[in-house]
């Protein structure tokens, strides 16, 4: 609890409309969600605008508004530049600045996020660490799962919950960081102690316009480490040297570099790199010192992951010795690269790949080991960058021998035009249409041939289809698992 004038005094800049000073006990950018004596975010949305909703938030108990511009409602207000960036500091300071009290790791990268994040938290965990991870499957810690709406929640949810974890004596945050998040100051406000960068490939131009201004919006992360001038606390950038944006992440942070990579010298490099249907070995180099590491992950993506989640864990002070056990422990991450297991002479792989570059990785892991012919069932989401979808459908015609174009999410567009775009880079007939999704799994199934590899790809670890304006209970895995069982 605080007073209003007291809690604004951290803003570098905003003009105090009224004489009030409210005490505030809740801070809240949904009307729907205010209690007495909230203060309201008025949020301009890309839906609709928050300032529309101050009515509403007062009679619901607002005391008080933060506001683009001024309304005429007898309340104090706030008036800033920016209400996102503002409502991120002051629910920073509300909630006592509960990421300054725990060791934040963020992970951004157009791929890898979810995957690198588990892997670094199992890594902390077993080396007794207590940890909350948060992104696009759940914010979980100490046994709690909470269901998230987007991949970085919205500053003042992820302030409580890092204040919950505080409280709750959590110790290390390994969180997911998007472009969108960045951009619209999600984490403005979040201490980040290491900040970890995967890679940069098309994804979200519906949103960034250019791959220059999303890679940009990846770089806040980067900019924003360390700006906080606490020279007690290390912190530090982790950083793909492979990757061709390092070079403009690297001028971007004032802190401390540790590189990975396969290709380029780095701090942690990964060299005699053997990829196997099941698995990957290869030897870690660092500091002078050599490492055999066993994985049960495949690809060279994961190789990727593993090193990233290496280095933020041994900035994080875990040695080169726990890391190893623990990454060669872990079967997989859900959604990821699952195979669906059954007694069935065609393979069932389950994959979260929903950008052009996911796609060929997965797809080039695939082909290393495939005995037999290799189909591809793949769709685009809707309301989301239209310009990656020929590009996935040409790669998945160029890796695979057949490619089954069928619904992802489809949201408010039409199914049928968001596979007539896909069709768009696909050359020869070796493709079928099939909108609804779960008819072109068993499709895919039923027509499997000896040794054929099936990558269902794009829904991953999701539970669920969103067409229209309505989200149905769908799982790719457990639709595999019964049309295997069902095979006619
Ligand atoms: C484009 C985008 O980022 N949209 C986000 C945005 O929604 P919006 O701007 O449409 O919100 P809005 O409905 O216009 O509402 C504006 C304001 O009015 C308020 N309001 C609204 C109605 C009402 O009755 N009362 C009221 O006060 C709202 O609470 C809000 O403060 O703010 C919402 C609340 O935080 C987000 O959930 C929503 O994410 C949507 C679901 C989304 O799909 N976002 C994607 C693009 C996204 O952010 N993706 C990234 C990662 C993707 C990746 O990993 O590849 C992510 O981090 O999830
Ligand atoms: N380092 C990587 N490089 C390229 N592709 C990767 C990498 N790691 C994983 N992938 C591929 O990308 C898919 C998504 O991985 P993951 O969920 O870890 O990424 P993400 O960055 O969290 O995605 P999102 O943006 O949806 O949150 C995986 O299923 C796999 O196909
Ligand atoms: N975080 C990504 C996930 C895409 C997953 C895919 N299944 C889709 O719905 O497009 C997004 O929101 O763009
Ligand atoms: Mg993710």
């Amino acid at each position: 609890m605080t007073d209003l004038k007291t809690l604004t005094e951290v803003l570098p800049s905003f003009e105090y409309i009224g004489t009030k000073n409210p005490e505030i006990t809740h801070v809240e950018m949904d009307s729907r969600l205010v209690k007495k004596n909230s203060l309201f975010f008025c949020v301009p949305g890309f839906t609709v605008d928050g300032h529309d909703f101050a009515e509403h938030a007062i009679q619901k108990g607002a005391v008080a508004l933060v506001v683009e511009k001024e309304l005429t409602i007898d309340v104090p207000m706030i008036k800033v530049r920016d209400v996102k960036r503002a409502m991120a500091i002051l629910s920073a300071h509300f909630y006592g600045l509960p990421s300054s009290k725990l060791h934040m790791i963020g992970v951004t990268g157009t791929n890898g996020k979810t995957t690198t994040t588990h892997i670094i938290e199992k890594i902390l965990s077993d080396f007794k660490m207590e940890t909350g991870i948060i992104g696009t499957m759940y914010m979980k810690y100490k046994g709690k799962e909470i269901s998230v709406k987007n991949t970085t929640p919205e500053s003042l949810v992820l302030q409580k919950e890092f204040a919950e974890m505080v409280k709750e004596n959590v110790e290390a945050v390994t969180m997911e960081v998007s472009s969108h998040a960045l951009e619209l100051g999600r984490v403005h406000g979040t201490d980040f102690n290491i900040g970890v960068f995967t890679n940069l490939s098309q994804d979200h131009l519906d949103y960034h316009g250019t791959m220059e201004k999303y890679g940009q919006a990846k770089g806040l992360l980067f900019a924003q480490l360390g700006s906080n001038f606490d020279k007690s606390v290390k912190k530090i950038a982790v950083l793909n040297v492979d990757d061709k944006h390092f070079n403009t992440l690297e001028t971007m942070t004032a802190v401390p570099i540790i590189t990975y990579g396969i290709e380029e010298q780095a701090d942690f490099r990964a060299k005699d790199v053997k990829i196997r249907e099941d698995g990957t070995n290869f030897t870690l180099e660092v500091a002078g010192e050599e490492y055999l590491f066993k994985l049960y992950l495949t690809g060279l993506f994961s190789v990727y992951n593993v090193l990233a989640a290496a280095a933020a864990a041994y900035a994080s002070g875990v040695p080169i010795s726990s890391i190893k056990t623990s990454v060669e422990a872990i079967k997989g991450v859900s959604g990821r690269f699952e195979r669906i297991e059954g007694d069935t002479p065609y393979h069932v792989i389950v994959d979260y790949a929903h950008t052009p570059d996911s796609l060929k990785n997965v797809l080039e892991t695939i082909k290393g080991f495939a005995k037999g012919k290799i189909s591809v069932i793949i769709g685009c989401g809707g309301d989301r960058d239209r310009s990656k979808r020929p590009l996935m459908a040409s790669i998945a015609d160029e890796l695979a021998d057949f490619v089954y174009l069928t619904s992802d999410n489809p949201r408010s567009e039409e199914p049928l035009s968001i596979l007539y775009d896909m069709k768009q880079g696909i050359k020869g007939d070796r493709y079928k249409i099939i909108e609804d999704r779960k008819t072109a799994i068993i499709t895919a199934i039923n027509q499997a041939s000896q040794d054929e590899v099936i990558l269902i790809a794009g829904k991953g670890h999701e539970t669920y289809q969103i067409i229209g304006d309505q989200t149905f209970t769908f799982d790719d895995r457990e639709i595999a698992r019964e049309a295997m069982r069902e095979r006619i």
